[in-house]
């Protein structure tokens, strides 16, 4: 039967330092390194092996599911890395702290940035310190000044169902290493969660999360296999 593991990434250096990180490429922190590694000891421990996986284009994400799989005892499975798996573009909000940004600009209006649906934070200046145009990993792609929760959506969901989908229609078991708003975009989908609700949803990092799925891919069950 079909099933997908979704685990975000271990804590990621500016986890720690409660930056706003978005598309900026950090790295993971120990505890992050551990937390990965827990992960894919669990994978193994319950006998819950993907054959293949798929990751973002960022650091922190790849390196997840790379300590993970090594973990598990199955570094070897095919991956795919995408940048429409990517944590959602912070916008103008990339690096400042979260904490003296809601001093300056009011926890309500940093509530809005971080977990409104469709409400972008402001965007990101062309050539300023953040902005990653020229990085070469995104050549030929049409780098975002800010992202929505929404905006993610509309670029990860048609992603999972062209590259995904049909992996999990073929039966096997996936593993999708990402971020807190691109896993967001990805749950609201499989488990039919309102614009609403959806705002509400934490993902807690390196934590997989099992889909259970039927052959047509009805979502049969739905855990963290911590609690299973
Ligand atoms: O900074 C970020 O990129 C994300 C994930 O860590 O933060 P938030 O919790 O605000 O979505």
């Amino acid at each position: 039967m079909p099933r997908l593991i979704l685990v975000r990434h271990g804590q990621s250096q500016w986890n720690l330092e409660n930056r706003f990180t978005g598309w900026w490429d950090v790295g993971l922190t120990e505890k992050g390194e551990a937390e990965a590694r827990a992960a894919g000891e669990l994978l193994r421990e319950r006998n819950i092996l993907p054959s293949i996986a798929f990751t973002s284009v960022q650091t922190r994400a790849i390196k997840t599911l790379h300590i993970a799989l090594e973990a598990a005892g199955i570094l070897w499975i095919p991956e795919t890395k995408d940048w429409r798996l990517n944590e959602r573009h912070y916008g103008g909000l990339t690096g400042l702290d979260k904490a003296e940004t809601a001093a300056k600009h009011g926890k309500e209006q940093v509530h809005i940035w971080r977990r409104s649906f469709d409400t972008p934070p402001p965007v990101l200046e062309k050539g300023s310190t953040f902005d990653l145009s020229s990085d070469p990993r995104y050549a030929g792609i049409d780098v975002p000044q800010t992202e929505s929760l929404k905006d993610t959506i509309a670029r990860a969901l048609p992603y999972y169902q062209g590259s995904i989908v049909p992996h999990l229609k073929a039966g096997a078991t996936v593993i999708v290493s990402a971020h807190g708003n691109s896993l967001r975009a990805l749950v609201k989908h499989l488990s039919g969660i309102s614009d609403e609700e959806i705002t509400g949803l934490e993902i807690p990092t390196g934590q997989p999360i099992i889909y259970e799925m039927a052959d047509d891919l009805t979502v049969t069950d739905r855990y963290y296999l911590s609690e299973r």
